[in-house]
């Protein structure tokens, strides 16, 4: 299997915390990896650490290529009171590789009508980011992330607090993302759809607790260890 990132030793955190503690996994190429662990085991720190935006204190971080990821954050509050449409938010997916001042081109407002038509949300494209409901908005940022056109696309916790049905459309369109040669890391709590990827990275306190085939990473016995749940039965 082809290497996207390879963690090596990879230690973390913040100015006065060290979060991710020696570090050593890799992220397939061309597929979805889970990131699963318990609240504050370092889901986040170790996207920050994958999208190049939380330095590493010590090991390496490489990349397959020097291209730039795209990067979902976790649903932010501070983008809701910005007076943004959502057809400008899924725009800015395209400044990258436009350039911020530059005016976008037929094929970037194509993407973009595409991305939005991908996420469901084409009927919402007029209507303020802070009008919307979390999950409607949720969909804008993942279409700003589609926008991008990037090989490797991250998110971090897109379905939390979605219905059934918008999850559904989600896992969809990512599985279309690495069927089309993209490689997706995503963020998660929701072990069903772990068990749906291709390959998983187990959390705990900051430590790679397992990784692999999710079948072989995710048993019962290592959940029930791990989130430290009561025994079944
Ligand atoms: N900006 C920050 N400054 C200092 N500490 C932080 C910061 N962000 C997170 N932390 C700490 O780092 C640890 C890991 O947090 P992180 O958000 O990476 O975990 P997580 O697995 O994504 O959690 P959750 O499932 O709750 O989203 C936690 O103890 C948290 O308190």
């Amino acid at each position: 299997m082809r290497r996207q990132i390879g963690l090596d030793g990879v230690s973390a955190g913040y100015a006065n915390r060290s979060v991710l503690s020696q570090l050593t996994a890799r992220v397939p190429a061309f597929t979805t990896t889970a990131v699963v662990g318990p609240n504050g085991s370092g889901k986040s720190t170790l996207l920050g650490v994958l999208a190049g935006v939380i330095p590493v204190t010590a090991g390496t971080v490489e990349h397959r290529t020097d291209r730039r990821p795209a990067f979902v954050a976790q649903r932010s509050r501070a983008a809701d009171a910005l007076p943004m449409t959502v057809r400008d938010t899924v725009a800015m997916g395209r400044w990258e590789r436009r350039g911020l001042w530059r005016r976008l081109s037929r094929h970037d407002r194509d993407v973009v009508e595409r991305s939005m038509d991908r996420l469901g949300i084409s009927a919402l494209a007029d209507r303020q980011l802070g009008e919307l409901s979390g999950g409607q908005r949720q969909r804008a940022l993942v279409a700003q992330g589609l926008a991008q056109e990037a090989e490797l696309l991250l998110l971090d916790e897109p379905t939390t607090g979605l219905d059934a049905a918008a999850r559904c459309l989600i896992g969809d369109v990512l599985a279309e993302v690495t069927a089309d040669g993209g490689t997706v890391v995503v963020a998660t709590h929701d072990l069903e759809a772990a068990r749906a990827a291709g390959h998983v990275l187990l959390l705990q306190e900051g430590h790679l607790w397992g990784e692999g085939a999710p079948g072989e990473t995710l048993t019962d016995r290592v959940v029930e260890q791990v989130w430290r749940l009561p025994r079944r039965g």
